[in-house]
């Protein structure tokens, strides 16, 4: 079956917003005038809003709210979820690793909101075109012209209003499109799926000829022969316009804004319109970029891939449909009657249902049972999803986020989504024996949805451990088993995931020895432990020989070694960095065991490692802090006070991106311990009066210092 719709007309978008700003409304406004939904909700007494929030709680609806596609003018829009929230950067990276182009949306009132400035700022790292909307202007105070001053001002960012509103607040009365010079209103009875298009009112005829002054002008210098025909006052056909108004805003260089309110359903389908003109495409964004993978043996390996010089060949992939499939998972959901849903962007090639595909990380091939487009609360079965598509996978059970499929034949991995490692624990057991395979079966989900979330066991304790990104994600995740999963457990006080080393070198013998009238024990190992530079784990070295230990012992004692590496001398982390080395022993022609060994080997180790001047560990974080310059003093005050360590400041205003800017934002680098950054959300908020953004990312491990160290507890025993 060929496809509906060219991939010239297919746009994979998100909509990045502060809360509040009106992203749900909007989203429900496009689903409902792209015919998705017979039946717009009844957001004025709430019921739509809440319908959608409490769907967004319950188990089934992250379904819906991963990505849903619609259709307007020829054109297949797959709008993927973006989460504004700073605190969930996970559902925003990988959003944003998937989609080509954005809507920003910004309330006429609160214009640039903390929220919605971070989320720009990552829009910016990932090189993402963004058109902007300014929602809500029927509300009092909305000001159009402050919300593009501070798009300039707080943003740094170069807007270009190809729309000025009919009046603000309760005079707001449609949208005055400045190419065309049409006024727009929108017929209240039908919910505004009509809108008739009229002369441009008397009183707004200036105004209108002055922004098409600056609209023509700012669009006119991105392109030379167009800036020609502009100062050789030649007419510049609307054509013209938004070819070059395109083409800036898949730069960057531009961002195309309009207005409207969401709400009193006005604004929305030139919004649509906007995507389709200026959002890319799939084939205008750069080809993705992979390499060949190494396949295990009896994997399929293509022509090209032997061909190919290195195994870690890069290749690109066009987004073309003849291209050789690949598609990367970028969100696993679970779903009330399928086992799972894995999310996938189809970077090249088709897929058809019932097709094999080749997941290169498992080094596993499974096969497609369903493929799902998925629509505002459905989803529709298709047989065949096409390059550039956005589609919901069933029947991949091995598949996780950031996995790459491929053609087996033809495989390619792509760049997976990155995802900090977690650093932040705390344990958690079942409020009663009943409750335990209840809470086993939502840890299992729960990790399955979310990359950055881990369970592990504390050797020690027995005590299951969920470890994440940090205070909120845990509370967060802990707060949906309970309300969401219905289990019942208890948690104990967040904990930092120390480490345990040593820091000098030590040997000692470890003996099990037994006689009894039936049957002896005998275990010997002489042993020393030195440490390793930071980073490099475990190491093992046998300098013994067979007089001492019988050889078919020595694997094993090294496997002892290293599980005992799980637990530390001093609180009873797991160790890193320690080297040991086997350098005597002895052996009973019939007495000796794995068993026996076994005993010796980790005695000996346990009182090596406490004599060899044991350190405590603590994750140390890349802080990156977004600031205000007038806020920098205070913040940087209170970061010497956390024992963080200032690698640079730089300034970022307009001369690094180019476009113009009067505010100066403060870069702050810098290293930071974990336990030091708790409670930092609010604390910047209330230092920078909202303006602050950072970002926390796992960097290495550093000794804690020595007066510090006694506070340091075991996980789970506060
Ligand atoms: N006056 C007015 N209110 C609006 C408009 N759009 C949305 N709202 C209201 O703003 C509130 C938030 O709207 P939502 O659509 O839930 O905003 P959101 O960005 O999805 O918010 P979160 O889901 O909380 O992130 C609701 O009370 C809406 O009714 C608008 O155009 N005008």
């Amino acid at each position: 079956m060929a496809r509906e719709y060219p991939i010239e007309n297919v746009r994979n978008i998100g909509i990045a917003a502060h809360i509040d700003a009106g992203k749900t409304t909007t989203t429900e406004r496009i689903l409902f005038y792209t015919g998705k939904k017979h039946k717009i909700g009844a957001v004025d007494d709430g019921t739509a809003e809440m319908d959608w929030m409490v769907q967004e709680r319950e188990r089934g609806v992250t379904i819906t709210a991963a990505a849903t596609t619609c259709f307007w003018q020829e054109h297949a829009i797959h709008l993927i979820d973006t989460p504004g929230h700073v605190d969930f950067t996970v559902e925003v990276e990988r959003s944003l690793r998937v989609l080509d182009g954005a809507i920003a949306l910004f309330c006429a009132v609160g214009g640039v909101e903390p929220q919605s400035e971070t989320v720009w700022r990552q829009a910016e790292r990932y090189d993402v075109p963004r058109i902007i909307f300014v929602n809500k202007m029927d509300r009092v105070g909305a000001n159009f012209t402050r919300v593009l001053e501070m798009m300039q001002e707080q943003l740094g960012a170069n807007p270009l209003p190809l729309q000025l509103p009919m009046g603000e607040g309760a005079d707001f009365a449609g949208v005055i499109d400045l190419v065309t010079q049409r006024a727009m209103r929108w017929d209240a009875t039908d919910f505004g799926q009509t809108y008739v298009e009229a002369e441009v009112p008397p009183e707004f005829q200036d105004e209108v000829a002055q922004a098409r002054e600056v609209l023509y002008e700012s669009v006119a210098v991105e392109d030379e022969a167009l800036l020609e025909k502009y100062l050789g006052g030649e007419e510049i056909t609307h054509a013209e316009l938004l070819t070059v108004i395109r083409a800036a805003t898949l730069q960057g260089k531009l961002f195309p804004v309009l207005c409207g309110s969401s709400l009193k359903n006005q604004g929305v389908q030139p919004l649509l319109d906007a995507v389709i003109d200026f959002l890319p495409s799939p084939v205008d964004v750069p080809p993705i970029e992979g390499t060949v993978p190494h396949l295990a043996s009896g994997g399929a390996r293509s022509k090209r891939a032997k061909n190919a010089s290195a195994e870690q060949d890069k290749v690109t992939r066009l987004a073309n449909d003849d291209a050789p499939f690949s598609a990367l998972a970028f969100k696993v959901a679970s779903h009330p009657t399928v086992d799972k849903l894995v999310y996938c962007r189809i970077y090249s090639g088709v897929l058809k249902r019932g097709e094999v595909v080749y997941n290169v990380r498992s080094e596993k091939r499974e096969r497609i049972n369903r493929i799902l487009q998925m629509h505002a609360n459905k989803e529709a079965v298709c047989d065949t999803a096409y390059a550039g598509d956005i589609v919901a996978l069933v029947g991949l059970k091995d598949t996780k986020t950031g996995d790459t499929l491929t053609d087996p034949r033809e495989p390619i991995l792509l760049e997976s989504i990155t995802f900090p490692n977690p650093v932040i624990s705390i344990a958690i057991e079942p409020e009663r024996a009943s409750d335990a395979d209840a809470l086993e079966e939502t840890l299992e989900k729960l990790m399955d949805e979310d990359p950055t979330f881990t369970v592990g066991i504390d050797k020690e304790t027995g005590q299951r451990i969920i470890s994440g990104m940090g205070e909120l994600h845990l509370e967060v995740l802990t707060d949906r088993m309970i309300r969401e999963f219905g289990v019942n457990a208890r948690v104990s006080k967040l904990q930092v995931a120390y480490r345990e080393t040593i820091s000098a070198l030590a040997e000692t013998r470890g003996t099990h020895i037994h006689k009894t009238d039936e049957e002896g024990i005998y275990g010997d190992v002489l042993l020393t432990v030195e440490p390793l530079a930071r980073g490099e784990g475990f190491q093992f070295e046998d300098n013994t020989d067979e007089t001492q230990i019988p050889r078919q012992y020595v694997p094993f004692i090294e496997k002892v070694l290293e599980g005992a590496m799980g637990t530390g001398p001093r609180i009873g982390y797991p160790m890193q960095d320690v080297k040991v080395t086997l350098t005597g022993g002895s052996y009973h022609p019939t007495d000796s065991s794995e068993v026996a060994f076994e005993a010796a080997a980790v005695l000996a180790f346990e009182n090596a490692t406490r004599k060899a001047n044991p350190l405590l560990l603590e994750p140390i974080m890349r802080m990156h802090i977004t600031v205000p310059d007038e806020h920098v003093g205070k913040v940087i005050g209170d970061l010497n006070s956390r024992r963080a360590q200032i690698n640079e400041s730089t300034t970022q205003d307009a001369s690094d991106t180019g476009r113009p800017s009067q505010s100066t934002q403060i870069v702050i680098n810098a290293f930071i311990p974990l336990s030091e950054t708790f409670q930092y959300t609010t604390r910047l908020r209330s230092m920078t009066q909202g303006r602050g953004a950072f970002t926390l990312e796992f960097s290495h491990y550093e000794v804690v210092p020595s007066a510090l160290a006694p506070d340091v507890s075991r996980i789970g025993s506060t």
